[in-house]
């Protein structure tokens, strides 16, 4: 017989047929994560459980779940902080995630937010849909140049590599980095041990770790603080890592020259002196958010479920 597996948000028509064939499946059809309650029945209700970020399969709702029946959490993502994997184990529950599928999309984004700030894309977009571009001025509205610049890059694991390489081999950029564990780049890269020394050295800063008890509010006021007049953050981790009150009252008072966001602390609310900003681009987390990487995210985290139902050792097993 096949085992019961729910799918927490509606995927990508391919990966929902796939689970079909596999599974005995049940697609939930709402567009939110799963609250700690609705987790905890989920646990006790199915043998497997292909989730996403915003569903919250905190401690919370491992101790409230009473019996648990689930096995695996196949976690279609590579972040998992939405996931105690800890209390997962204890429970005997497994979680995996989907790295390397992710990598190329999650990095396109940080260089499409690094041009659209440093080059006022947002802005100048605006003005035109608003009709009020008065034409090509020598002076009108000018931006930082991107080529040649120094980036630093803050977590320099899969997705960080891959920002140093379009930054370094497509913008000619100069690489700071600085990350738990020195990483055999194949780039001319200098690591910085101490994170003040790259927020006062790069001219963009672009935060790849993903979200820990550590990382959380790993780019603090202070840090912040320590930017160069005219540098630009670009986050495209997790919107925890970074102080967002912090960094607002940077923007607004000009002490940086800009930042772009893809995530937010409290997602899906966005500050709404953020969005008043003109020197913020803020995209609504939209990394991995391409068809074939959604399928692929799919089918990853539909893999690890199968090795799972058959008794194999998870492909990408985290806890
Ligand atoms: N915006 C989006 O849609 C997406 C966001 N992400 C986020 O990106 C994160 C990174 O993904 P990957 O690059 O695949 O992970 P990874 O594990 O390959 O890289 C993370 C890097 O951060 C470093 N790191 C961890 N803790 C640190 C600390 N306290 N201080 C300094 N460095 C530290 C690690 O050494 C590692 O090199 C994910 O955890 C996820 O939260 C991932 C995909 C899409
Ligand atoms: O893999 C991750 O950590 C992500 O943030 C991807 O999630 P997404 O489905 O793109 O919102």
């Amino acid at each position: 017989m096949k085992k019961t597996l729910l799918v927490t948000r509606p995927l990508p028509q391919s990966v929902l047929d796939a689970c079909a064939r596999e599974f005995d499946a049940t697609f939930r059809d709402a567009d939110h994560g799963l609250t700690e309650t609705e987790a905890a029945e989920a646990l006790g209700a199915y043998d497997a459980i292909l989730c996403t970020l915003g569903d919250r399969f905190k401690a919370q709702a491992f101790a409230q779940a009473g019996e648990i029946r689930c096995g695996v959490l196949a976690n279609f993502g590579v972040g998992y902080n939405h996931i105690d994997a800890a209390a997962a184990r204890e429970a005997g529950v497994a979680v995996s995630n989907t790295p390397d599928t992710v990598t190329d999309a999650t990095a396109d984004i940080g260089l499409t937010l690094l041009l659209a700030t440093a080059r006022r894309a947002g802005e100048g977009e605006r003005l035109v849909r608003a009709g009020q571009w008065s034409g090509w001025a020598p002076t009108q509205m000018l931006g930082s140049h991107v080529t040649g610049k120094t980036v630093g890059i803050v977590g320099m694991g899969r997705i960080g590599q891959a920002v140093a390489k379009r930054c370094a081999l497509g913008f000619d950029m100069q690489l700071l980095y600085h990350s738990r564990s020195s990483k055999a780049v194949p780039l001319p890269a200098m690591q910085v041990d101490d994170l003040d020394e790259l927020m006062g050295s790069a001219d963009f800063i672009v935060v790849t770790v993903p979200a820990t008890p550590q990382t959380h509010h790993l780019i603090s006021r202070e840090m912040i603080g320590l930017m160069k007049p005219g540098a630009i953050l670009i986050n495209i981790s997790r919107g925890d890592v970074v102080d967002e009150t912090a960094l607002i009252e940077a923007l607004e008072a000009g002490a940086i020259g800009g930042a772009g966001l893809d995530v937010y602390e409290n997602e899906p609310e966005v500050p709404e002196r953020l969005r008043k900003l003109d020197n913020a681009v803020l995209l609504p987390h939209l990394g991995t958010a391409a068809l074939e990487v959604r399928e692929a995210m799919g089918r990853m985290a539909l893999d690890n479920a199968r090795a799972w139902a058959k008794g194999l050792t998870l492909p990408n097993l985290v806890n």
